[in-house]
């Protein structure tokens, strides 16, 4: 079963075109989005998430009709991390969590705590006084806390250190485990992919090249980095 079917899904900028995406996301799996800067990732996932409005497609969330820009419920179910998050800055962890919770139904306080522990996120400080690293745990912290089934996130481990990006990317695995719920993340840190992703989807000069399953793509010998670069030189596909 998918969570997310994606068809013919396109938007069109003056001098950017995304082009009749099709993909689905699995239920409980982790699909990494990869593709070079400028190939329409960050516009994709902000399609999906009712942020950016597409021209033209259809999405169904767990096999019913979905649209982000109309339809509120199915969006409590779907949590987003954007990169550099979407906070005011001059309020405290603590106040930001009460205004970010008060837009959700569901939203779980239990879960809130414990993550905020586990991570050490000061929540007295002042989300300008955040680093960049504790910003993004803060961004997880929060979508994890409104009992969403679907992940979507855009470049969250980018300017993370290597210890932080570890636990990020051990708490989305466990989080998959744990409540079966499904990821689906857009990075350049190839490593953290191949770790992590059970999918990948690639996208370049707005068109998807393949979707396939992270085993299948090793089973070839194929790095996701040689794809990537075999893609920018016209060979596309896998
Ligand atoms: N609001 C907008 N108006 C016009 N063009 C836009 C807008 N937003 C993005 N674009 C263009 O769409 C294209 C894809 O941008 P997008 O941010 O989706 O790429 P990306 O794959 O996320 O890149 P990166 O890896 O650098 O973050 C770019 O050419 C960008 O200039």
């Amino acid at each position: 079963m998918h969570i997310l079917k994606v068809q013919n899904l396109s938007k069109e900028y003056p001098e950017f075109h995304l082009n009749d995406i099709n993909f689905t996301i699995p239920e409980g799996s982790i699909t990494g989005l990869i593709g070079i800067n400028g190939s329409g990732k960050t516009t994709l996932i902000k399609i999906i998430s009712g942020l950016v409005n597409r021209n033209s497609g259809t999405m169904e969330f767990k096999g019913e009709s979905y649209d982000p820009m109309l339809q509120h419920t199915s969006r409590e179910q779907i949590g987003i991390v954007l990169d550099g998050g979407y906070f005011y800055e001059n309020v405290s962890v603590n106040d930001m969590k009460k205004i970010y919770a008060s837009s959700y139904k569901e939203w779980d306080n239990d879960t809130y705590k414990n993550l905020i522990t586990q991570f050490g996120i000061p929540a007295n400080r002042k989300i300008h006084q955040l680093s960049k690293g504790m910003k993004m745990k803060f961004s997880l912290v929060l979508a994890l806390s409104h009992k969403a089934q679907l992940l979507i996130m855009d470049e969250p481990t980018s300017g993370l250190d290597p210890l932080i990006r570890k636990q990020f990317v051990d708490l989305l695995s466990e989080w998959v485990k744990t409540t079966g719920g499904s990821v689906m993340f857009s990075t350049h840190i190839i490593s953290d992919l191949e770790k992590a992703a059970d999918n990948i989807i690639m996208i370049h000069n707005g068109e998807l090249i393949f979707q396939e399953k992270t085993d299948v793509i090793k089973e070839k010998n194929l790095s996701l980095e040689t794809l990537m670069l075999n893609c920018i030189q016209g060979d596309v596909g896998l």
